[in-house]
């Protein structure tokens, strides 16, 4: 899997603008946005029969030149547009298409539909009845495309401008843009294809990829391989989840600083009994320590407070996430030390950064930049900050991973891949990767346990 790279509207033209200041007309941007999804159709479909939907701006006029190539390879093509075409390139591909074009509300089913009505250029939702037959046409075909983006998806946030029905395929032009990551837009096609339509697109927020992991030198040691310490509290099998992922994620030895009673477990996983939080603060003195947790069932009563307060007092890299976010949100410790890593689902980002405007990679992005920290906002689209801007997004989460103690697991596991590898931001990355990995594996129905159970093999096929 490559690290795609994600453009807003305004960036994509900006590199349109760039290609065509090269000396790459518009129009044979067009004509390659339309080969390359013509291609792909006709690999999936065939000589199918075909109904395309072309709009009025350059989404339309892609159109028209996939109408117009598929009429070529003999495929009975149809074309339905909303209204005249409004550019000079889409005008272009109209009168090369030639042929007859329907109204939409006139236009009969096909087994194939073609989505080019609006892509980057959509400005507010649809007109209802557009809505509806789209609707209608996309329910009723056996193969259905969205070429760029569904249209009535806002293309910066992902937010759904009105109702869209579900494609069988997106194909991305050029570049992945934020609603092809983003939910809920990202929801509305079961498969994603980006075109490379030699458009050069740099940016700093990608679509996650699959990491390269090391396996440890001849020469390692536990401590060398990072020791971690999991600052536990109220709930102990949170933080137990969360030290058992710490153990499975790479690392050389975890230490679970426990405020109540024993429980079962790993025994590979080192219980030090901490029930106060200076208790916490001499064990995190050891200068061995690589990286600390604390969140996972740490608890919001004064005793979590202290042991919090110790844990941002201890000068190591952390990974703070849960009740530890809940109780810096609400001021009563200090502040995030820079270059930990926060974990944070919706309820708790808001919490602790307030109602950021924006996109989901705008407000994680933020946050990181306010927080000096790296940001893991989760979710069914997770969204990776680091404080100089990078940005990853990572896509087609298990919907399974919904279950309770899937949290503590990932925090576990950045905790972790941090002693590992000693870079919030690569950490972060490579926990989210693997979480997903493991949950790809564990299939269906699973507990946090199961996930944990999975991540060695989840790492072994990165090695
Ligand atoms: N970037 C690249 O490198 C390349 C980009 N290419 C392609 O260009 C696409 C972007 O094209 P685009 O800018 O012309 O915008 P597009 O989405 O066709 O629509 C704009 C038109 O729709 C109108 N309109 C908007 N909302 C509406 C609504 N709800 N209901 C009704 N009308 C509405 C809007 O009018 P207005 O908002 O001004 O009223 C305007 O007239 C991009 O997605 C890709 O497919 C490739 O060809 C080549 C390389
Ligand atoms: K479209």
């Amino acid at each position: 899997m490559s690290d795609l790279p994600i453009l807003t509207a305004a960036q994509m033209r900006e590199a349109e603008q760039a290609a065509i200041a090269s000396g790459i007309a518009e129009y044979e941007l067009m004509e390659r946005a339309g080969a390359a999804v013509a291609e792909i159709i006709w690999r999936a479909g065939g000589r199918r029969d075909l109904l395309l939907l072309c709009g009025p701006g350059n989404n339309g006029g892609d159109g028209y030149v996939v109408a117009r190539l598929l009429r070529a390879r003999r495929v009975p093509v149809r074309v339905a547009a909303l209204g005249e075409s409004r550019t000079e390139s889409a005008r272009r591909a109209r009168s090369s298409w030639g042929g007859p074009v329907e109204t939409l509300e006139d236009a009969a089913p096909a087994t194939q539909i073609v989505d080019a009505l609006f892509g980057t250029g959509l400005s507010r939702g649809l007109d209802s009845a557009v809505a509806d037959r789209l609707r209608c046409l996309t329910e009723q075909a056996a193969f259905s495309y969205a070429v760029d983006l569904p249209s009535s998806v806002e293309t910066d946030s992902g937010a759904l401008l009105s109702a869209v029905p579900q494609f069988g395929v997106c194909i991305a032009l050029g570049a992945l843009k934020p609603a092809h990551v983003l939910h809920p837009a990202a929801g509305s096609f079961k498969r994603l294809i980006c075109a490379d339509i030699g458009v050069a697109a740099s940016a700093q927020a990608h679509r996650l990829a699959a990491p390269h992991l090391e396996a440890p030198r001849g020469a390692d040691h536990k401590y060398s391989r990072g020791l971690v310490a999991v600052v536990g509290g109220s709930m102990a099998g949170a933080g137990l989840l969360a030290a058992e992922a710490a153990a499975r994620s790479g690392a050389g030895m975890v230490r679970l600083l426990g405020a109540v009673g024993e429980l079962s477990g790993s025994d590979a996983i080192v219980r030090v009994k901490a029930l106060q939080a200076d208790c916490v603060e001499a064990e995190l003195s050891d200068e061995r320590l690589a990286t600390v947790l604390a969140g996972p069932g740490l608890g919001r009563d004064q005793n979590a407070v202290g042991r919090l307060s110790a844990v941002l007092r201890c000068g190591r890299p952390l990974v703070l996430d849960a009740d530890a976010l809940t109780l810096l949100g609400k001021g009563e410790v200090g502040d995030i030390p820079p270059s930990s890593i926060l974990t944070p689902h919706e309820g708790e980002f808001v919490r602790l950064f307030g109602d950021l405007p924006g996109s989901k990679i705008d407000r994680t992005r933020e946050a990181a930049r306010r927080s000096a920290a790296v940001v893991v906002l989760k979710g069914s689209d997770t969204v990776i900050g680091a404080p100089d801007g990078r940005v990853t997004v990572a896509t087609g989460a298990s919907p399974w991973l919904s279950t309770a103690g899937t949290g503590d697991v990932l925090a576990g596991l950045a905790a972790g891949r941090l002693a590992v590898v000693a870079d919030p931001f690569r950490a972060a990355c490579e926990a989210v990767w693997l979480h997903g990995e493991a949950a790809r594996r564990a299939r269906a129905a699973f507990v946090a346990d199961d996930l944990i159970a999975q991540l060695p093999a989840a790492i072994a096929s990165r090695l």
